[in-house]
């Protein structure tokens, strides 16, 4: 068994093998007419490759730019397609792939790795932690008064053809400062409005446009069939994107004003979201899923820390371990001044002890470390430096991530 990398030829090959991986065929309707497919960058692709030339296990990479606190775009390698065959599965080859694949992500200078994981008991013993999350907020259309002021601005109703480029821009305005979200390839357009790219029934597109215009906010949604029992109609939400505060409220006020739907679904709010807090009955939402979404992988803890910005000054030691890649363990000590940070070896005593895999989930902010330090997975010093920890690591807006992949 060899593990090599990919070139072009082998894209067919290596699909077929990722869905077989996840229990799909090529006829599969979920792979979303091969467009999804068509976008993995074959020059990051690994496999692993029996003696018989048979490819037996995958693992790819796409170039993303990942928003830091404070604006920062990142360069990070975003892992997806990872399967191994059923038939070759607890012999190792997951971790023979992951290790490679870090030293790839390593070569081509790229300090950290995110991915979406199908289970979450897979990647930590690789230095992935959850870093962003999603959760499904639910609402009975009846009971969804919205406080406030009318929105402003407008919305359309489109098809996804008649978007054009506009869903792009909005995404990217959105992404830029949005801590936690991805750029999105170009390719991932072409199939359909946004995420899943995979989905099985096409979307319906409400853009908003600002009182000049301009495209600002759109929110990707179908309406479900009626429900035999109660008679309703879910409107279920995949994508709510805006650039602005403004473009969520109208979005949210068109969402829950559709006639003959009985109940709104947002697939993937950020924790905390506001978008709650402009409902008259606070208790007409439920939560009804909240689960980990990006998971982050720290490859070069100076550079990773450095790329943020800081809502508090102060100096922190952190010693960090990694038993995967064993250069990346050691102390480091973050000194914050006017928000921005420097970050660099010390032998100094540390304020915090933690896991690769723990600097990951609080890099961003979307965790504070007393959360860890509770669960006993983050060491502290002293309550004083876990209380400085948790304003420093804090994020002004909290981390999310809408892009699948
Ligand atoms: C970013 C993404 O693409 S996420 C998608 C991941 N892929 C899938 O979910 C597709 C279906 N699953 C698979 O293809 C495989 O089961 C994989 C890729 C998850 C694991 O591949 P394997 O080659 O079996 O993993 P490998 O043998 O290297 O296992 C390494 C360790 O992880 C553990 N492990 C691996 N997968 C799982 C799992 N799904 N659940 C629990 N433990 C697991 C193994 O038990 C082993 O533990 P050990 O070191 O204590 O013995």
């Amino acid at each position: 068994m060899q593990i090599r990398a990919t070139r072009e030829a082998d894209r067919e090959r290596y699909v077929t093998t990722v869905l077989a991986a996840f229990g799909n065929t090529a006829e599969t309707p979920a792979e979303g007419e091969g467009a999804w497919w068509s976008g993995f960058e074959m020059d990051r692709g690994l496999v692993a490759e029996g003696d018989d030339g048979r490819i037996v296990a995958t693992a790819g990479a796409y170039t993303f730019e990942l928003t830091m606190p404070g604006g920062a775009l990142v360069p990070v390698a975003g892992v997806t397609a990872v399967g191994v065959l059923p038939s070759h599965r607890r012999r190792g080859l997951l971790t023979a792939l992951m290790h490679r694949q870090l030293d790839d992500v390593v070569a081509r200078g790229e300090c950290m790795a995110v991915l979406l994981s199908s289970e979450s008991v897979i990647y930590r013993r690789f230095g992935y932690g959850p870093a962003t999350f999603a959760q499904r907020l639910t609402l009975p259309r009846h009971r969804a008064r919205l406080s406030g002021p009318a929105p402003t601005g407008s919305v359309s109703v489109l098809q996804r053809a008649e978007c054009g480029d506009e869903l792009a821009s909005v995404y990217d305005a959105y992404r830029r400062t949005q801590p936690g979200a991805l750029s999105r390839p170009a390719g991932s357009w072409r199939t359909g409005a946004g995420q899943p790219p995979v989905a099985l029934t096409k979307r319906l597109i409400a853009l908003h446009h600002d009182e000049e215009g301009v495209a600002d906010g759109y929110a990707s949604y179908v309406v479900g069939a009626v429900d035999p029992v109660t008679g309703g109609r879910t409107l279920s939400v995949d994508e709510l994107v805006a650039a602005n505060r403004d473009a969520y409220v109208a979005l949210f006020h068109f969402l829950t004003g559709h006639d003959l739907v009985s109940e709104v679904a947002l697939k993937s709010l950020p924790r905390q979201s506001w978008l709650r807090w402009l409902l008259e009955d606070h208790r007409a939402a439920a939560l009804t899923r909240d689960t980990d979404w990006l998971w982050v992988r720290v490859l070069d803890v100076p550079r990773a820390l450095a790329s943020r910005t800081y809502p508090v000054d102060g100096r922190l030691v952190l010693e960090v371990a990694d038993t995967v890649r064993t250069e990346v363990a050691g102390r480091y000590a973050l000194t914050v001044e006017g928000g921005t940070a420097v970050c660099e070896r010390t032998g100094d005593e540390p304020d915090l002890r933690m896991d690769v895999s723990d600097l990951g989930s609080v890099l961003l902010g979307g965790t504070p470390p007393s959360t860890l330090a509770e669960a006993g997975r983050v060491g502290a010093r002293d309550p004083r430096a876990l209380a400085l920890a948790d304003a420093v690591f804090r994020s002004e807006r909290t981390p999310h991530t809408v892009h699948w992949f």
